[in-house]
């Protein structure tokens, strides 16, 4: 059979613009369908790039604060201000994911909602497209949790928050997760006062048990943070929004100006007619094996809608995987083992593999664990950041099976763990790269050396050693 092209991609995010790149690069004709009016996915309209842009902007504006004292109404300007940078950064990478540039690469864009007709077939707005293969990369939308009253107030998600220009007085946050936790940061140093509800008993669920406690010490300086509440139901009161919860068997509420909600993701799967293609999901999400099949082994799915972990350089590494499998022909997996994620916050939290206590299950007496405080070194002394710890979890012979930081800065300086892993080098090789004095990364040497400590210091090897220098130096 004859279709109008080779690979059809739905969604125009970090997923789909990696396979469309990818697909076009080796020859193949290529169709990529988005609905919105620009490429360039959740990541870079409601996602990362704004969410980080405003965490600068309210850095610059919070040790502003710091050094001179700000007023009510230069937080109004500041934070108008810094909406603006949001969205002009949001602009200029843009360029990096504009519709000419695909096109340039032999891509056909079409700007349309579409879903399936059948298995090789999409309903692309008046015109049906048919495709050899088919690459599903629709993403995922903000969860919106069924609240008592939620769809009568004027809720903000990712969606929506970056579209504030004016300086709320006061905010509260549903959720104290990733997307939580970053923006409910990035507010209060704008000068929002944040109360953040988490059901869970702490916030950054996800992270490491210690590290999500320093974390929650920090954070809780500049934000209210109440933890194992049940949010019960929201309403307005006087033009505010109240969310009332219960925690411990007693009943509480916060008063706002406005609500934010995070509280997780869900898969963009609804409007796809996934039925017409026989195509299942799971939890949700769109089931895929480990060549990123779905149940139909020409179509692929990647990115956030499979469910694996919504993020951007996941969406990205599983754009390549597709691109192997499904234009070159050959059998690659998704591997997540080694996949690293970092929590925006000030101090930046940076997580790799597993956490200590996942580690301890699985490992038990083979795990080693070894742990530097910010507070035991100079760089981080010297610039008063002592609160922040670096944790490696290796087995007895140093395979790395966890990395976990909170200082700032940790997102850059950990990778160095996280390359080390990726070329299947041990940790205590570490301890052997000379690092620059007092460059923040030597507090990972630092933790490497604790392995030869812990491993030669400690052993009859340097008992050893001890009775030959003390007997023949
Ligand atoms: C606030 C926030 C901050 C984040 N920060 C980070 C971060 O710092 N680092 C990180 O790694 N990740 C971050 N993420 C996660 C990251 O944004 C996602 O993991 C990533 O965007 C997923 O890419 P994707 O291609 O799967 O989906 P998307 O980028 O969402 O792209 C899917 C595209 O498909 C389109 N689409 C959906 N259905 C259809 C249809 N039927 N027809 C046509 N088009 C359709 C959508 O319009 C969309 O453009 C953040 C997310 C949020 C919400
Ligand atoms: N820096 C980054 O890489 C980055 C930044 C933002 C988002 N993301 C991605 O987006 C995903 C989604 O982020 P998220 O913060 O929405 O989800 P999340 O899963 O990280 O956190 C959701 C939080 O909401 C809590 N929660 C759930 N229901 C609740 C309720 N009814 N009341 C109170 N609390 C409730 C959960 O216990 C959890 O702590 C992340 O998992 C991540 O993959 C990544």
């Amino acid at each position: 059979m004859n279709y109008d092209y080779q690979i059809a991609v739905i969604g125009g995010g970090s997923g789909g613009l990696t396979v469309a790149a990818g697909a076009a690069s080796f020859g193949a004709s290529v169709a990529l369908i988005e609905r919105k009016s620009e490429l360039g996915g959740d990541c870079l309209h409601y996602g990362c790039m704004p969410s980080k842009a405003l965490i600068h902007a309210a850095e610059e504006v919070y040790q502003t604060g710091q050094l001179t004292g700000l007023s009510d109404e230069q937080y109004d300007r500041l934070f108008t201000q810094a909406m603006e940078k949001v969205s002009k950064a949001v602009t200029n990478v843009q360029a990096h994911d504009s519709k000419d540039r695909f096109k340039e690469m032999g891509v056909d864009i079409y700007q349309n909602e579409t879903e399936f007709i059948d298995d090789h077939t999409l309903q692309v707005g008046s015109r049906m497209i048919t495709a050899k293969r088919i690459v599903i990369a629709a993403g995922s939308s903000p969860v919106v949790p069924p609240i008592e009253g939620v769809d009568e107030v004027d809720y903000l998600t990712n969606e929506s928050i970056f579209s504030l220009r004016e300086r709320p007085e006061s905010l509260v946050v549903i959720g104290g997760g990733v997307i939580g936790l970053e923006l409910a940061q990035a507010m209060a140093r704008l000068g929002v006062n944040v109360t953040m509800i988490e059901a869970g008993e702490r916030i950054a669920g996800k992270e490491d048990k210690e590290i999500a406690s320093i974390a929650q010490k920090v954070i809780s300086e500049q934000t209210s943070i109440i933890t194992e509440a049940k949010v019960e139901r929201v309403d307005t009161f006087e033009g505010r929004i109240k969310v009332h919860f219960s925690k411990e068997g007693s009943k509480g509420s916060v008063e706002a100006d406005k609500l934010l909600i995070a509280v997780g993701r869900q898969a963009n799967t609804e409007c796809l007619s996934l039925d017409k293609a026989g195509i299942v999901t799971k939890e949700g999400a769109i089931d895929v094996d480990p060549y990123l099949r779905t149940s139909k082994k020409h179509i692929y799915a990647v990115g956030d809608c499979n469910g694996s972990m919504p993020f951007t350089h996941v969406a990205g590494m599983e754009g390549k995987v597709v691109v192997s499998n499904a234009v070159l022909g050959l059998s690659r997996k998704a591997s997540y083992e080694k996949v690293p994620w970092v929590v925006y916050t000030a101090p930046e939290i940076y997580h790799l593999g597993l956490t200590e206590e996942e580690a301890h299950e699985r490992y038990g007496d083979r795990l080693l664990t070894f742990k530097t405080k910010l507070s035991d070194n100079d760089r981080f002394m010297a610039e008063h950041h002592t609160e922040g710890l670096v944790k490696i979890l290796t087995t007895s012979r140093g395979k790395i099976v966890g990395a976990h930081a909170i200082g700032p800065g940790a997102g850059e300086w950990m990778q160095e763990v996280g390359t080390i892993q990726g070329l299947n080098k041990k940790f205590q090789s570490l301890s052997n790269v000379i690092h620059p004095y007092p460059a923040r990364n030597n507090a990972v040497s630092q933790t490497a050396d604790l392995y030869w400590r812990e491993k030669l210091f400690d052993s009859k090897i340097n008992q050893a050693i001890s009775w030959y220098v003390q007997t023949f130096r």
